[in-house]
């Protein structure tokens, strides 16, 4: 039987919704006040889902010090307290909805996780708007 192990996470970031290919008035007529030109920030929570079986001799799936040492140096050191759209190189040339932050972290980690071990993200940009990724 496989079994999941969570860490929950929080970062704050800054970030505005905008298609460089759209004029400005679509892109407000789209994006509404997440088009903001001066940016606006959430509290994003972030929970790191890694689904396997236990080691024999630990007992773990993964060990939670070495899972939290992994999120902190790829992903929180790279968007906490920065803005998504300027300061991260992932979000140059990707618009940095939740679905879109979700999926960049997903690929960030899986490189670094046992590629035994299975990985989900779910990313709370607000306490009422949440992706998941992946979904099969
Ligand atoms: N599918 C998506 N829709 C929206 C996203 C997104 O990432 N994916 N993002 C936004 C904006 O970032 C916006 O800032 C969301 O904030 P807000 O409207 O304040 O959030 P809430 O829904 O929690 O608040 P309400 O007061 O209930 O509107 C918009 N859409
Ligand atoms: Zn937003």
């Amino acid at each position: 039987m496989k079994t999941a192990i969570y860490r929950l996470e929080h970062f704050s970031a800054s970030h505005r919704l905008h298609n460089p290919r759209w004029d400005d008035k679509k892109n407000k007529e789209v994006f509404g006040k997440c088009n903001n030109p001066n940016y606006h920030g959430h509290n994003y929570e972030l929970e790191v889902c890694v689904i396997g079986d236990c080691d024999e001799d630990t007992g773990y799936v993964i060990d939670t010090k070495i899972l939290s040492t992994i999120i902190k140096d790829e992903v929180l050191d790279k968007l906490d307290h920065n803005n998504l759209n300027l300061d991260v190189e992932e979000f140059k040339n990707l618009n940095p909805t939740t679905e879109n932050v979700a999926r960049v972290i997903y690929e960030i980690l899986r490189k670094k996780i046992d590629t035994n071990l299975e990985l989900k993200i779910k990313l709370y940009e607000t306490r009422k708007n949440y992706v998941e990724y992946p979904i099969y």
